[in-house]
């Protein structure tokens, strides 16, 4: 019994690291090397805290020379465990999280993990050296001491299932969506105005604090924190499993966990002491083979049972919650045709003006002196041959890329070096030319990610006010369904980006930008590549647009699709204007024409 009760004490805790890690290498798409030095933080954080203070006149208050600990209480000392973790996780990752590109936080969370394992085998009269942090004293419930796996076992456990559920929730949440938003496509996740740096700062603390909490446990149950317990091979184990279990989906992370868990008892009984040359192997081969045949993992993130039954609630949901496909609603003010739009236009008032505007990739001059107004209410198209420079303009106008000159001003106020979240939220928002949505998430979530002042994105909030986070959410998905809805995609609110056609793809980023909230819209080519019986539905809903107000520029290439639906037309090339005027006018021009379309 104590056997079978300390086997399923070691599964748990490798479960409630790699379950801690899944929310960083699974939700985020940041890989974290040092999972077991957080652990190991716990479980040396613990130890200090609970070990007896040191008495004078006592010559050595501990077997592995450490003068005493401060005496506190397990579950407190458990707490700031947990705290510790999480601050030092937060404050290492800062620098390396403010780049969007995840190799540097590999790299230094390499680093941090050998000098930790380094530091806890090293600091000998804090950590006790090579030998460890012992005795430390054992866990306690209610007064009693826990020393037999068979009672820690209960404790364990415990903090094993709160763990799962904390996790899955947290993955599920408004703030899991934008993690999941930052693992698929970050820059898409700015451009819709939100910021990404503190969502990864977050979940990077809250995953080491979980690991800290499993930390702390271990050392209190086996007495002793060790460096060889949370070195780099451990943080690699714990890779190991997200990866096996599937990522983005705690029940792979529990089934592997259970899997290379049993795997150690397993060989010990089978092979005997010889058992640990094989391990690695084992664990290698078992790594190739799922990457080779199964790369998503063994219950890969859209399947188990809880997602099946999530997923059909919210079927259920979305089919009760909206019409037909066929009913394609208008954008609410909108009216009835673009004729009829431009009769009832206020006087042209300018929303957005682009000065000066210089960028040169090397030799090449990709805009040069660009200078151009938009006017509110109008759809105005950036034209002209490929390499014009119209994509260049819009990264510059949004701040995607830095220019070498020029200002951007909207609706009075400068935005010239304002990051492209802060200009989304002001109120000018961009699609990208190709596409750029969260592939692995479902249309409805695509769209719900853009929806502006999520209050239930905040972890805080989700912890202590669920029941207003649920509320928030539900209106939220009520917001995104009607923002599908306007460009005819509701019926499809459940489906994956990635199982939808390129054209459906296309409209569901509309709906992302719509649901945006802002005034202003550039739109990079909105129909190349979309199937012709399509185009028209994409022209209605730009023309939609504009009939509710919105000030649109859009990047287009088909002449026939930019007389019909742009007031005016700027013609680039080489990254020069060279006109502006209606498209009537600009084809009528000869040397337009002949740059158009070639001599
Ligand atoms: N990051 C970059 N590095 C180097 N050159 C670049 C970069 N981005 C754009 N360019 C160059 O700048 C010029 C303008 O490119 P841009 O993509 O803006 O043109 P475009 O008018 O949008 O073309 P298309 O219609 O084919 O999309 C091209 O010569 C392109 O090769």
């Amino acid at each position: 019994m104590e056997y079978y009760a300390d086997i399923a004490i070691q599964i748990m805790f490798l479960m409630m690291l790699a379950l801690s890690l899944n929310l960083l290498v699974g939700y985020t798409g940041e890989t974290s090397m040092a999972q077991a030095a957080f652990y190991g933080i716990g479980a040396y954080t613990v130890g200090l805290l609970t070990m007896p203070v040191a008495v004078a006149g006592l010559e050595i208050a501990t077997s592995s020379g450490v003068a005493g600990g401060a005496g506190w209480p397990f579950w407190p000392a458990v707490l700031i465990s947990i705290l510790v973790s999480a601050a030092v996780a937060s404050a290492i990752s800062i620098p390396a999280l403010s780049r969007v590109r995840g190799e540097f936080l590999i790299l230094m969370t390499l680093a941090f993990q050998l000098v930790t394992t380094q530091l806890m085998g090293s600091l000998t009269s804090i950590t006790g050296g090579t030998f460890g942090l012992t005795p430390i004293p054992p866990m306690t419930l209610f007064g009693q001491s826990l020393i037999k796996p068979s009672q820690v076992v209960i404790v364990v456990g415990i903090a094993t299932v709160l763990t799962f559920v904390f996790c899955y929730r947290l993955g599920e949440s408004p703030f899991g969506r934008v993690l999941k938003g930052i693992r698929e496509q970050e820059t898409a996740v700015r451009a819709v105005g939100k910021g990404t740096v503190l969502p990864k700062v977050i979940v990077f603390g809250v995953a080491a604090g979980v690991a800290g909490l499993a930390g702390a446990l271990n050392a209190s149950y086996y007495q002793v924190a060790a460096p060889q317990s949370f070195n780099l091979d451990v943080s690699i184990l714990a890779i190991a499993v997200v990866i096996l279990g599937g990522v983005a989906n705690p029940v792979g992370t529990v089934v592997a966990a259970i899997l290379l868990g049993l795997l150690n008892p397993v060989l010990d009984a089978l092979v005997g002491a010889e058992a640990s040359a094989w391990r690695g192997v084992i664990y290698g081969l078992a790594l190739v083979l799922v990457m080779r045949y199964r790369p998503q993992g063994l219950i890969p993130e859209h399947q188990g049972p809880l997602r099946f039954l999530r997923r059909r609630r919210r079927r259920n949901a979305a089919e009760s919650a909206a019409p037909a496909r066929s009913e394609r609603d208008r954008v609410p003010g909108a009216a009835p045709t673009a004729t009829d739009a431009a009769a009832s236009r206020p006087a042209p008032e300018v929303v957005l003006s682009v000065e000066g505007m210089s960028k040169s990739f090397g030799g090449i001059k990709a805009v040069s002196d660009a200078t151009f107004d938009l006017t509110r209410g109008q759809i105005t198209a950036l034209v002209g041959p490929n390499g014009a420079g119209k994509t260049t303009l819009f990264n510059l106008i949004t701040n995607a890329i830095t220019p070498d000159q020029g200002a951007v001003t909207l609706n009075g106020t400068s935005i010239t070096g304002l990051s492209i979240s802060e200009i989304a939220r002001r109120g000018m928002a961009r699609s990208f030319q190709d596409g750029r949505l969260f592939e692995r998430l479902s249309a409805l979530d695509n769209v719900a990610m853009a929806i502006p002042d999520q209050r239930a994105e905040n972890p805080f909030i989700l912890t202590v006010r669920p029941l207003y986070v649920q509320k928030r959410e539900r209106a939220v998905r009520q917001s995104a369904l009607e923002c599908l809805q306007l460009v005819g995609m509701h019926a499809d609110a459940e489906t994956l980006v990635a199982d939808l056609s390129y054209g459906d793809q296309k409209l569901v980023a509309i709906a992302r930008l719509i649901a945006t909230g802002a005034d202003v819209l550039l739109l990079d080519e909105p129909t190349s590549g979309v199937d012709p019986s399509a185009v028209e539905h994409v022209i209605d809903v730009i023309s939609d647009l504009r009939a509710a107000g919105k000030t649109i520029c859009l990047v287009e290439h088909s002449v026939h699709m930019v007389e019909r639906l742009a007031d005016r037309a700027v013609f680039l090339d080489q990254g020069r204007v060279l006109a502006m005027g209606s498209m009537k006018e600009l084809m009528a021009r000869q040397d337009l024409k002949e740059i158009y379309f070639g001599a």
